[in-house]
């Protein structure tokens, strides 16, 4: 379990994050939403450990996190940036594991499991500047899926790639979410995607921040980018997310 506690957050002057108290169940794909600029990676940064709090804690299981914990892994939204350009996929989705104590077997074992959950048997052994944007961000979710997180962090992941990519990658999240069952925390803006993908929705207030709603989804579990999105449940989730948004905004 992964509980933030009256959590803020300022720098100087700035008041980003204001008072956020949450719960994350295990196995549970939480979507964070909300205005821009209204403290969503800060959030993030300080549940990951990178960043400290001015208030309040994050504990998991009871423990106050103050470095990024073992059971974390976090994937970015600039996938151009956080994969080795001299490795190949394999030694980019190994890096990680080196450090972890396990036999070269089990290495080569939960890489090749992860690089093909992701899709990427077949280019398991090229470069990211031979790989499409799609195939990179594929490979950062390889890279976090092998270590075997309990909790997978992820910050507009699918932000700079093209639609039907993002279809692509939402379904592989959701697939892994079914296959490996960690809890997820998964930033975005995009509303139809937070409603697509959670169990829940946690909805921020605009700067300084506080929690303005969680949703429930009460979707069926399976979903499907044509059918899920034209239920009517999905449209008056994804209205009701909306207005939330707009009168966060407007403050
Ligand atoms: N290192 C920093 N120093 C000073 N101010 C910061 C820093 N990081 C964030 N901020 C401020 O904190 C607030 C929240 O920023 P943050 O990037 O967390 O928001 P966000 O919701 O992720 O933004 P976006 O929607 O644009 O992705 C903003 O006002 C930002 O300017």
């Amino acid at each position: 379990m992964l509980r933030v506690e009256q959590l803020s957050k300022s720098f100087g002057q700035v008041e980003a994050i204001k008072d956020i108290t949450v719960e994350f169940a295990q196995g549970e794909f939480n979507c964070i939403v909300g205005p821009s600029g209204c403290g969503k990676t800060t959030l993030l940064k300080c549940l990951s450990g990178l960043m400290p709090p001015t208030g309040g804690r994050v504990a998991l299981d009871g423990v106050t996190v103050t470095r990024p914990p073992k059971q974390m892994a976090l994937v970015f939204q600039d996938y151009s940036r956080s994969l080795f350009p001299w490795m190949t996929v394999r030694q980019n989705v190994a890096f990680p594991l080196r450090n972890k104590g396990l036999a070269k077997s089990e290495i080569t074992r939960l890489v090749e499991e992860a690089v093909e959950a992701v899709g990427l048997t077949h280019a398991i052994d090229r470069y990211p500047w031979q790989l499409s944007g799609g195939m990179q961000q594929r490979t950062s979710i390889a890279r976090a899926i092998a270590y075997q997180p309990e909790i997978l962090l992820m910050d507009e992941p699918f932000a700079s790639v093209d639609a039907q990519t993002r279809a692509n990658l939402e379904d592989l999240m959701l697939s892994i979410k079914a296959r490996y069952g960690m809890t997820i925390l998964f930033v975005t803006h995009d509303i139809d995607e937070s409603v697509y993908l959670g169990d829940r929705i946690v909805v921020l207030s605009s700067s300084p921040t506080v929690v303005q709603e969680i949703l429930t989804v009460p979707l069926p579990v399976a979903r499907d980018q044509i059918t899920t999105k034209e239920d009517p449940q999905f449209l008056h989730l994804r209205s009701h997310v909306f207005r939330e948004i707009m009168a966060a905004q407007a403050g």
